[in-house]
């Protein structure tokens, strides 16, 4: 494992740049995850540390050693994608010790076999090792993909969207299992998604990407409660964080040159209140909590509220805020 070091990485496609100037340092050990919409550039990066792109700008050093020029064989990296790829002739042992087989290891087969057995353990497989891959369910598949990976222990990881094909309970499923290998083994990896849940539960630093640009990076208790700008703030917390207009809603004390506020659950007090300052709209029932829709005037907001909460759609209620996160005209986080 290594540290790698990405410095103004920068990539074009026509006149599209898709990585702006990104710098990232990932420790020894890290688990990085890069978050941001379709099209941020996520998947760029990746290709650009694994070899299979080549900047237009900047430097990339892994374990100390510049990789510009260096083909994705010569890079000593391990990359996932989001589709099992994996040989369907072969059996799931076959697929598993196929990247030891390669001259560049160098390795006896009983120390192959020693490490796939290892592996299949780990992703939880080592009961199909003798299946066809075609046999396999998805979840089965997509363990396979990664425990192909993991035998090897190059100096970092790489995966893009791993589990965006599985369905949400083996998603939570191999989610914890990814992190408690990765600990296991001390993995360096970098691992982008889309999708915050993951990347609040398995980061140690989760690096929000937009529009190319590296906008901020942090642990993810950072992220979601000191976000530089309204972008970041809305990548995290469900339900949606509410962008509302200073001075809309009592409570709080806005900055100077604030102009919107940032409402999450827990900046939101909420009472029954015939004559209040706000109605409920409607009302998502969630099981363990419900999602409350709430007009304040012409303006919106969802928080989160107890199921027992003796409200109905035209109830009146009051809402006050509670140490809002405030933001500037240009978006920018103030007060923080
Ligand atoms: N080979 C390519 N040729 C032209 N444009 C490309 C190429 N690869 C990526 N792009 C463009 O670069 C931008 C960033 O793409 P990238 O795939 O890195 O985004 P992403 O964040 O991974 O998105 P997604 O979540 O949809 O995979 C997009 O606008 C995309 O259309």
């Amino acid at each position: 494992m290594a540290d790698v070091i990405l410095k103004g990485i920068t990539k074009s496609f026509g006149d599209k740049r898709a990585v702006d100037a990104v710098d990232l340092h990932i420790h020894d050990g890290e688990f990085v995850v890069l978050l941001g919409p379709t099209g941020a550039g996520k998947t760029t990066t990746l290709r650009l540390i694994a070899g299979l792109e080549a900047p237009d700008a900047g430097t990339l050093h892994i374990g100390g050693r510049p990789m510009q020029g260096l083909a994705p064989a010569s890079r000593d990296v391990a990359f996932v994608f989001q589709q099992y790829s994996l040989y369907p002739h072969l059996t799931v042992y076959e697929n598993l010790a196929f990247p030891l087989r390669s001259p560049a290891c160098r390795m006896d087969a009983a120390t192959i076999d020693a490490r796939v057995r290892q592996v299949a353990k780990m992703v939880r497989i080592d009961h199909k090792l003798e299946n066809r891959s075609t046999r396999l369910s998805g979840g089965e598949m997509q363990r396979v993909a990664i425990g192909r990976a993991l035998v090897r222990r190059p100096s970092i990881y790489l995966m893009d969207e791993p589990l965006s094909s599985l369905d949400a309970k083996l998603r939570a499923e191999l989610r914890l299992e990814l992190k408690r290998i990765q600990k296991e083994l001390g993995a360096t990896l970098l691992y982008v998604t889309h999708d915050q849940i993951e990347a609040m539960t398995m980061a140690d630093r989760i690096g929000i990407l937009s529009e190319g640009r590296l906008v901020q990076i942090g642990t993810p208790r950072e992220i979601y409660t000191d976000p530089a700008n309204l972008h970041v703030a809305a990548r995290l917390g469900q339900p949606h964080i509410n962008i509302l207009p200073v001075g809309l809603l009592p409570g709080g004390e806005a900055p100077a040159g604030a102009t919107r506020v940032g409402a999450r659950t827990e900046h939101i007090a909420i009472a029954r209140q015939d004559g209040g300052n706000a109605r409920v709209d409607w009302i998502e029932h969630l099981g363990d909590q419900n999602h409350l829709h709430i007009k304040v005037g012409e303006h919106r907001l969802v928080t989160l509220a107890d199921p027992d909460m003796p409200v109905v759609p035209g109830d009146g209620i009051s809402v006050t805020l509670r140490n809002p996160l405030y933001f500037g005209h240009d978006g920018s986080r103030l007060g923080g």
